[in-house]
């Protein structure tokens, strides 16, 4: 069921990983599990990354979507400042314009386990498919497959249930931005699968679904799928206007994209890696 308490997902050894072997404490009261969530922001890329854990779970299980190699130091000293266990570094997608900083995470903080989809080909310590639950306490994030920026990119969701954060919470990645969208240029992208992946997988879901996205080159910091769907510049047009709205963006490559992509197929360590031989 949707909140079962096992939790798979694919692992790297197309293994299914039970997520119930993670040893936690056992909650001892019947209290709901209460989200603590942060908003974090990385001002070179123009990147959001988020904080979220199980505050009322004796371990404070915690998660970081999008860490930021550049940004990490700061991102672990608030995990340690507000009493969090942090085990998963997640990522939306291979981002083209920053190096994770998932990696840098683990050589940092032993034990976390880094995430990414299966479609994304990057490497990982478990990979995700539709469907998949991320268990952190007693809170979930439903897996949903939403290619179009890149072929492996996901949206993160909280799930709906009685105990579960109410408005729901999407972590869209670049998939879909406030009042614009990812780009469809490069990594496989393809302005017709995004556009389905949002209409399919993001616009259906409740209208007051906050959406956080993993950039904002506007100063927005949330939206919500009803505002998306009234509003959205791009998303908001048939199929054929939206795809040559895409072909016109005349954007200019990110500036790290030689740098960026071939570090994160491999968790943002190449750097490490090459240093360390
Ligand atoms: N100028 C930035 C990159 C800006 C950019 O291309 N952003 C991407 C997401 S990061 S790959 C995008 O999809 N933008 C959509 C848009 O409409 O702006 C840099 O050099 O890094």
């Amino acid at each position: 069921s949707l909140l079962s308490p096992i939790v798979s997902c694919s692992s790297s050894s197309s293994v299914r990983w039970k997520m119930e072997s993670m040893s936690y404490t056992t909650r001892s009261s019947s209290s709901s599990p209460k989200l603590l969530f942060r908003q974090l922001f990385e001002k070179e890329s123009s990147t959001y990354t988020y904080l979220l854990a199980d505050a009322s779970h004796p371990d404070k299980p915690a998660l970081l979507v999008d860490p930021v190699d550049r940004t990490v130091d700061r991102d672990l000293s608030l995990v340690n400042d507000l009493g969090l266990k942090l085990v998963y570094a997640i990522n939306t997608h291979v981002h083209a314009d920053h190096v994770t900083g998932s990696g840098l995470i683990k050589t940092k903080v032993p034990g976390v386990k880094s995430i990414i989809s299966k479609a994304s080909k990057a490497s990982a310590d478990i990979f995700v498919e539709a469907g998949d639950k991320i268990q952190f306490g007693d809170l979930y994030l439903e897996v949903r497959a939403t290619p179009g920026h890149t072929v492996g990119c996901v949206t993160y969701v909280t799930v709906d249930g009685p105990d579960q954060p109410q408005p729901r919470m999407a972590f869209t990645g670049d998939t879909l931005l406030i009042r614009g969208c990812g780009r469809t240029d490069f990594q496989g992208g393809s302005s017709e699968q995004l556009y389905e992946s949002v209409h399919s997988q993001i616009f259906t879901l409740p209208k007051d679904t906050f959406i956080y996205p993993a950039h904002d080159y506007k100063g927005f910091t949330v939206s919500t799928v009803g505002e998306e769907v009234l509003y959205n510049p791009r998303l908001t047009k048939d199929e054929e206007t939206f795809k040559s709205i895409m072909e016109n963006l005349k954007l200019a490559y990110p500036k790290m994209i030689d740098v960026a992509v071939p570090a994160n197929m491999v968790c943002g360590l190449q750097d490490l890696e090459s240093k360390a031989a």
